[in-house]
């Protein structure tokens, strides 16, 4: 099974239950890895024919920014939607990582595998 990834897609945003978290913004991290068959675009070495690693990030980075919910949970199923909707991916692993937000953590996050549902 091939895969296409983005690792360390750091975006900053409005997120967290308490009310200091409600007047700031903090970075997260994003690590996704998205099932395609890569023999296609290998074989006519077109862009158009890829799962395009830049789009994907330019849309989650665009989508993040202007996101505001509490918790991670929420954000990391929105962004797993957006892959698979809007990509047609048909399975996607994704880690949203908050680093900082928990102090002797280097990061705290959960960690999500969704797929597209049958046609
Ligand atoms: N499972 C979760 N636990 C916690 C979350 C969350 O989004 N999911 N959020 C917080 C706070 O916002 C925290 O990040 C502030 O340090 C606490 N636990």
């Amino acid at each position: 099974m091939d895969h296409v990834f983005i690792e360390g897609l750091e975006i900053e945003a409005l997120i967290g239950i308490y009310d200091w978290e409600r007047r700031i913004r903090q970075p997260l991290v994003f690590d996704l890895e998205m099932t395609f068959d890569n023999r296609i675009p290998a074989a006519s070495d077109a862009i158009e024919d890829t799962l395009n690693y830049k789009a994907v990030s330019k849309r989650i980075i665009e989508y993040v920014s202007q996101s505001d919910f509490g918790l991670v949970e929420t954000l990391a199923e929105r962004v797993a939607a957006i892959v698979i909707d809007e990509f047609g991916v048909r399975r996607v692993r994704l880690k949203l990582s908050k680093p900082g937000a928990v102090r002797g953590a280097r990061a705290v996050g959960v960690s999500i595998v969704r797929e597209r549902d049958p046609a």
